[in-house]
């Protein structure tokens, strides 16, 4: 043996060590037999099966999750065929019927003419990696559903209805059908605060939410709390008349939650006024305007003595 072989020899010794001892699993794939030449040992203590288990590609197609299998396959023969290096995650079955997120590192080895010749690769272990992106994933679904809610009551918020009121009044308009809104105000809720302090206060709105979402039909009528002690309900494929009758339910549900209000008298309840809107809307209408509609009526309401709803404009 020359000196140079021997030096290469005691090289190859060097990289066999060296790449058995990383945590990435080196591997190699014959292009022509698509027989593995080679897996390093450590696959065994990371999956459970051998290194002398894999022994050919279906090997390694077998041990893909069901869900990611057909994908990654078809991506990683079309970039071989392509002589593309490339990467692919997926989950691996363990020996034991776990799986484990990896991160499959391919460089494409060519013959002279460019056909694919070995494929060799690193297998990396990422379930931790996707553990926290899932945990990310989570919090910024959490955060999400946090900035569409309100604090204090846990209904939605102005923000979630500002976004399903502009969605539903585009669906009224492609679909030509009825929306309709519905303000609803505390009243004397000055009183109410000055009488049982900020605190009581805050308890009072909780108990409006809880009652108000009584009237809830379904998934797509919303209740929203629009800011202080005003709600908005908004009622998608609904005509005036429903629309009428709900918010007289919801005067209803409020008036037999029993909340007492001693801040305007002795014995009363509290109550609530509502201002009601409804609409088919042609292509042009803005929804604004209609807002502020219901909004003018839930101010007569206020005027006309409190305690009802309003569904028009005219003046007593
Ligand atoms: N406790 C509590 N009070 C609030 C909150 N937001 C607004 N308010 C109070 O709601 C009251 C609203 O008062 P006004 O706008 O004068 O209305 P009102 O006394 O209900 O009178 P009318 O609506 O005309 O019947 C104010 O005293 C606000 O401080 C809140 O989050 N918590």
């Amino acid at each position: 043996m020359s000196v140079d072989d021997a030096l290469l020899c005691e090289d190859s010794g060097v990289y066999k060590t060296l790449l058995e001892s990383t945590r990435a699993i080196p591997w190699k794939i014959e292009w022509a037999t698509l027989r593995f030449a080679y897996i390093g040992p450590q696959i065994e203590a990371l999956l459970g099966w051998s290194a002398q288990s894999w022994l050919t590609v279906q090997d390694w197609a077998d041990r893909i999750h069901p869900e990611d299998r057909e994908r990654v396959f078809n991506f990683c023969v079309a970039q071989s065929q392509a002589g593309m290096d490339h990467e692919a995650d997926y989950r691996a079955l363990r020996k034991d019927g776990e799986f484990v997120w990896i991160r499959d590192v391919v460089h494409v080895v060519r013959h002279a003419d460019g056909t694919p010749e070995a494929l060799i690769g690193f297998m990396f272990d990422i379930s931790e990696r996707k553990r926290t992106e899932e945990r990310l994933l989570d919090m910024q679904r959490e955060l999400e559903e946090l900035s569409y809610k309100d604090g204090l009551t846990g209904v939605a918020n102005r923000r979630r209805f500002d976004v399903a009121m502009e969605t539903e009044w585009r669906n009224a308009q492609r679909l030509r059908r009825p929306v309709s809104l519905i303000v609803l105000d505390i009243d004397y809720f000055k009183q109410y605060n000055d009488h049982y302090g900020h605190l009581e206060g805050d308890e009072c709105l909780k108990r409006v939410a809880k009652a108000l979402e009584g009237v809830l039909r379904g998934p797509r009528d919303l209740l929203c709390r629009f800011g202080g002690e005003e709600f908005v309900l908004l009622l998608p494929d609904t005509d005036e008349g429903a629309a009428m009758a709900l918010a007289w339910r919801c005067l209803d549900l409020v008036d037999k939650a029993l909340i007492p209000h001693a801040g305007h008298g002795p014995g009363k309840r509290l109550t609530l006024s509502a201002g009601v809107n409804a609409a088919v809307p042609k292509e042009h209408d803005e929804v604004n305007p209609f807002i502020a509609v219901a909004d003018r009526r839930l101010y007569l309401a206020k005027e006309r003595g409190r305690a009802r709803v309003v569904t028009d404009d005219g003046v007593l």
